[in-house]
């Protein structure tokens, strides 16, 4: 993808499977948006060759677009409609929709249904957003930033619906995320862009073995805390104890996060590291 003369993308080159969840990470201006929006067939590429459910973006007609769900990062404004008039007209669309009130169910909006859409909070607006998205029942759905605004139980719930359409409905999910723990929960596979660059491809096991990252131990030893960096916590538990036995108290070991994989992954590929 170029704008002017400024590549924004380049060689980005990846699949995702039938039913997997695919979480595409980056820093801001990575090219996240843009690369979605290409799948989706909301920008025309400038080269290379998209295939999306055996489609060109490009040419999706209205009968490929039916099978896609999207959620863009910014919301279009139905701000008079209500909640279960919105999702039950833009169902009226598909073949084979959700019901409204089981949908509004699902996204946690029972109590609003009946609401403007312009008197809905932030939060509870981004769960219309991601209704909106799935009214359809779509095979693919795309979703960009879908939980900015959300509060933990919204999350927490939004992520179960998640892996729900994707483990028991086969439903495809592409999301872009700044928030490393969903990804780590939410994702099969993680795509890292930077630049407009792909810098690293795979599941968040595979990525943290790239990186090689470092664990993190606390303990207590006669009253003072401490916290250490290693390699290899098992030896360095080992050793601990070893030295000190018993006195070791209120050991806690965290394992390198897919936060620190991402961090070190970055710092990388901007040649900080
Ligand atoms: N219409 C446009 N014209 C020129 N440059 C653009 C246009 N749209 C996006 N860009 C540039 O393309 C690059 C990628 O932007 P994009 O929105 O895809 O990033 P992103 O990874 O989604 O970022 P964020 O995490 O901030 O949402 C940025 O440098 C941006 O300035």
């Amino acid at each position: 993808m170029r704008y002017g003369t400024h590549d924004v993308l380049r060689g980005v080159t990846f699949q995702a499977r039938r039913g997997e969840v695919l979480a595409l990470l980056g820093p801001n201006g990575a090219g996240k948006t843009t690369t979605i929006e290409i799948l989706e067939g909301f920008r025309t590429r400038s080269a290379g060759r998209v295939d999306v459910l055996g489609d060109d973006p490009a040419h999706g007609g209205e009968a490929w677009r039916a099978r896609l769900g999207i959620v863009l990062q910014s919301w279009r404004d139905h701000g008079k409609w209500r909640v279960r008039e919105l999702l039950a007209h833009l169902g009226s669309y598909y073949p084979d929709p959700w019901d409204a009130s089981e949908l509004i169910a699902t996204v946690g909006l029972t109590e609003h249904a009946d609401r403007q859409v312009r008197r809905l909070s932030g939060g509870q607006r981004r769960r219309l957003d991601v209704a909106i998205g799935m009214v359809g029942r779509p095979e693919l759905l795309f979703l960009d930033e879908p939980t900015t605004g959300f509060d933990p139980e919204a999350r927490r719930e939004f992520h179960d619906i998640v892996l729900g359409l994707s483990r028991t409905g086969g439903t495809t999910v592409l999301l872009t995320t700044h928030d490393l723990a969903e990804a780590e929960k939410l994702a099969d596979r993680i795509v890292v862009l930077d630049g407009g660059r792909i810098v690293a491809d795979g599941t968040a096991a595979e990525l943290a073995d790239r990186i090689a990252g470092e664990d993190e131990v606390a303990w207590t030893l006669d009253g003072r805390r401490h916290v250490a960096s290693t390699r290899d916590a098992t030896r360095f538990v080992r050793a601990l104890f070893a030295e000190h036995g018993d006195a070791v108290a209120g050991l806690a070991v965290r394992p390198s996060s897919l936060e620190d994989t991402y961090l070190a992954l970055v710092r990388q590929a901007e040649g900080r590291a």
